[in-house]
């Protein structure tokens, strides 16, 4: 019925080949069908076991989430923008590998299970815009880079773990307060009570239960008073001191963000001049990074969505196979590192990140890359693929096994 989904009846031809279908090994690795007005429910997905990468952004799927336990290969699963209702998926909670879950923008319900920890790998964790409620105050996911439970109708403290993520991430939650948002103290009903007086230890509202733990997050010092002055009556004398305190933390640490930037800058300079192969393991992992961020799903405005470009052939790869990759540094050259990256189907490429990724706009750099990838010569290695984002530019090359022409002459 869709016109984006023309090649889906398509008999005789290989589902493989449909649009938004991805596969490895003869088996569904990804599906991607955003934006595609798909009804109903998702329950006959569950049977693609080797499914990567699940997103179904934007549709009007609804009913229950099923059981997704069967994909236990599952790392990026996007369901945000439609109307799955029920509780938060307990089959979910066992897919370990997964790296980003969105689920925002459902009619989502019940508590949001503590069980959440169990995925260590998680970097985005969406659920705004649903009805969850009870307490976040047991989650602790120390990878998390992007957080949201904002619109839904949670309660109690913020826990410390996440209180660096921005109010907007927490907010239209009516009964959530610690850092970012309103301290616990300032929300607790009849201020005559006084602090702790109702002996309800479990309680994340109570008063006496936030001191230790909203004192030591340095986002939540100009809203959180002294727990201490919070039942005081002389309260109103005592804010001078506690705004100047505010004012001199603040200051100390603007100075120290000031710092670690110079820092920051210095070292990057200092690691470019050194480079060289001591420097694999800590390399790698700045690649790895920086390439997260510019994942080709942006949730968020503001992202670019990144671009992996075929030349000939099938499309082997997608940048989160890059990323899966295990990889080694092959060596620096004028324009950027070389990596060795072996693919989940045992395939083998060589990755050429660029040094200077801002050089250039996205049309010029297009243009050069259709030049470079049209080229075919026995002594010229064939470029493949390649990346782009604005951050992010990555060429893919065939691996040559033997070695550079350097290497056979000089042996080293
Ligand atoms: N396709 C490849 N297969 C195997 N090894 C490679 C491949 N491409 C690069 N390398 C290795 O990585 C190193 C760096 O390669 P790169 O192409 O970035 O720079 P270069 O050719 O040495 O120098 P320049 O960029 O100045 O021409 C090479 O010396 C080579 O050992």
């Amino acid at each position: 019925a869709n016109e984006k989904l023309w090649d889906w009846n398509s008999t005789g031809v290989s589902p493989c080949s449909w649009s938004g279908v991805s596969c490895s090994r003869n088996r569904v690795s990804r599906l991607v069908l955003e934006d595609l007005d798909l009804s109903g429910s998702i329950q006959p997905l569950t049977g693609l076991t080797q499914l990567r990468v699940l997103s179904l952004k934007h549709n009007r799927l609804s009913g229950p989430i099923p059981d997704l336990s069967n994909l236990t290969a599952l790392k990026l699963l996007f369901l945000s923008d439609n109307g799955f209702s029920g509780k938060f998926p307990p089959s979910v909670l066992s897919l370990i590998h997964l790296y980003r879950l969105d689920l925002s923008h459902n009619n989502l319900s019940g508590e949001v299970p503590p069980t959440l920890n169990h995925l260590t790998h998680l970097l985005t964790l969406r659920l705004d815009g649903n009805r969850f409620s009870g307490p976040i105050t047991g989650i602790v996911l120390p990878t998390l880079q992007e957080f949201n439970v904002s619109g839904n109708r949670l309660q109690g403290e913020i826990p410390k773990s996440l209180s660096a993520f921005p109010e907007s991430a927490f907010s239209q939650n009516t009964g959530l307060c610690g850092s970012p948002l309103q301290s616990c103290n300032g929300i607790v009903g009849d201020p005559s009570e006084g602090p702790g007086s109702n002996g309800e230890v479990a309680s994340p509202l109570m008063p006496g239960a936030g001191p230790s733990i909203v004192s030591s997050s340095p986002s939540s010092i100009p809203g959180s008073t002294n727990p201490a002055l919070s039942g005081n009556p002389h309260r109103r004398a005592r804010m001078k001191p506690v705004a100047l305190i505010a004012i001199i933390v603040g200051d100390a640490i603007v100075l120290a963000v000031i710092s670690l930037l110079l820092y920051c800058y210095f070292w990057r300079n200092y690691m470019g001049k050194i480079g060289g192969e001591g420097q694999k393991g800590s390399k790698l992992m700045e690649s790895e990074k920086i390439v997260y961020s510019s994942s080709p799903y942006p949730t968020q405005a503001g992202y670019e969505r990144g671009r992996m470009v075929f030349f000939e052939g099938e499309r082997r790869f997608e940048l989160e196979d890059l990323l899966r990759a295990s990889a080694e540094m092959l060596g620096k050259g004028g324009f950027g590192t070389a990596y060795k990256a072996v693919l989940d189907d045992g395939g083998v490429v060589a990755v050429k990140r660029l040094k200077d990724a801002s050089v250039g706009g996205k049309r010029e750099f297009e243009q050069h890359m259709e030049i470079l990838g049209r080229l075919r010569h026995p002594n010229l290695v064939n470029l493949r693929a390649y990346y782009f984002a604005r951050e992010e530019k990555l060429l893919v090359y065939d691996y040559m096994a033997n070695g550079s022409l350097f290497w056979l002459l000089h042996g080293m």
